[in-house]
């Protein structure tokens, strides 16, 4: 296998220090007179999760020191191929594993439910016991490297458990942590761009994001193309809590900025990301809704969750994803992006213009794709897809 390796020298470069979400959150306010129940994004906003943050924020940036680790050296031996013909490796076992670990350890007092993409299954078949064996030197190394829970090594027969923790259905009730431990995986292989994609939903709300984007780099990628290795410093994690708004930093610093989608309003200035694997996205019918809108810029294809994060940052001001007819969307493929997008300014909905509900377990119930923009040019937006699908349907 060739792999295509992106340097990975991340020194931080931000110097703004600031302490987000450790401000109080204002607290509720119910009026007797009129008997007004507060909206359930005031309810959510007013509520701190500084515990839930930190937590979340740890297990992501050691997942990605593993992800980080694997991908310099990956074997041949790391890489298996899922039943629906998907690739995983180690390090996405691994990155789950890691997760699944941190956040019951930093929240034990916690009832703990996770929804994440992968399963032990493959790993207790016959002859998997070395790729165990591997996923869990990966997973200690790690936890030795950073210093936490020195008292603990843990076993493989702990590992796969750790796994197996993500096997929630999520759903309208509760708190659920939401996992893609490598989105991306098929960037990942390419030495390209994945991330570690981390969320929590209350009550069938996404509350909470971490995107981990280890080869992003710090700095903008707008007018990038279409590009395999991306030069300069990378690494990139944001976070957000509803309400709260969305911040990035390095991952080697702690000092985080506040970012904001894009303000264009004029289509022929916007640039549009989308994913760089044509199966997993209708590239013809995004070129036809960016011709009409006038978008002059080649689109910018790039793997994983990275675009929503590069999106909440400006350097893109519209993602377009349309699945090929069948396909089904996960919940983990998109609660951290969307939250980290929602909450620096920017709107994300199906392709019918609806809110993504992320409330009806593992799957996403969606119309025919996912569109993400401003809030200026949603409408715009909205109208182009509509009339190219339209076009699209007429031409079969
Ligand atoms: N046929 C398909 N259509 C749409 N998405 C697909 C797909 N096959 C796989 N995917 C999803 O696309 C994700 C990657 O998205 P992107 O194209 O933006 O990089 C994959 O996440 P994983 O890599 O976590 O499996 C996978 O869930
Ligand atoms: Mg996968
Ligand atoms: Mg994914
Ligand atoms: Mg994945």
């Amino acid at each position: 296998m060739s792999i295509n390796f992106v340097s990975i020298i991340a020194k931080p470069k931000i110097t703004i220090t600031t302490n987000p979400f450790l401000v109080s959150s204002p607290l509720l306010f119910f009026s007797n007179k009129t008997k007004t129940k507060p909206s359930i994004l005031t309810a959510f906003s007013s509520m701190s999760y500084d515990k839930e943050l930190a937590a979340a924020k740890k297990a992501a940036s050691l997942a990605a020191r593993l992800c980080q680790k694997v991908q310099k050296a990956i074997l041949q031996s790391d890489v298996q191929s899922k039943s629906d013909k998907s690739p995983v490796t180690v390090a996405d076992y691994g990155s789950q594993a890691l997760v699944s670990y941190v956040l019951q350890r930093e929240l034990p007092s916690e009832l703990f439910s996770l929804v994440a993409e992968e399963d032990s299954e493959d790993l207790r078949k016959d002859g998997a016991q070395e790729t165990q064996e591997r996923i869990t030197k990966l997973v200690n190394d790690i936890l030795a490297s950073d210093g936490s829970y020195s008292d603990s090594i843990l076993s493989t027969d702990d590992v796969v458990k750790a796994i197996d923790c993500g096997k929630s259905e999520g759903g309208s009730r509760g708190r659920h942590w939401v996992l893609d431990p490598i989105d991306g995986t098929k960037g990942f292989l390419r030495g390209d761009q994945y991330a570690i994609a981390l969320a929590l939903l209350d009550e069938g709300t996404v509350v909470l994001g971490v995107l981990a984007c280890p080869n992003l780099p710090i700095t903008s990628i707008a007018g990038g193309g279409s590009h395999h290795s991306l030069p300069g410093e990378v690494g990139c994690l944001f976070f957000s809590v509803a309400g709260g708004g969305t911040y990035m930093h390095s991952l080697d610093s702690s000092s985080a900025v506040k970012v904001q989608v894009s303000s264009i309003d004029n289509p022929e200035e916007a640039s549009f990301f989308e994913s760089y694997e044509a199966a997993h996205s209708m590239h013809d019918l995004s070129s036809s809704i960016a011709k009409k809108l006038g978008v002059k810029a080649p689109p910018v294809r790039i793997d994983s969750q990275a675009k929503y994060g590069a999106l909440s940052r400006g350097d893109g001001v519209i993602y377009l994803r349309f699945p090929h007819k069948g396909y089904r969307e996960k919940i983990w493929d998109h609660a951290a992006g969307y939250i980290v997008v929602a909450e620096a300014g920017g709107v994300v909905t199906d392709a019918a213009g609806n809110p993504l509900d992320f409330s009806k377990g593992r799957y996403l119930d969606l119309d025919t794709g996912i569109i993400v923009t401003n809030q200026k040019l949603m409408p715009s937006l909205l109208k182009a897809v509509r009339e190219s699908i339209e076009e699209k349907i007429s031409s079969l």
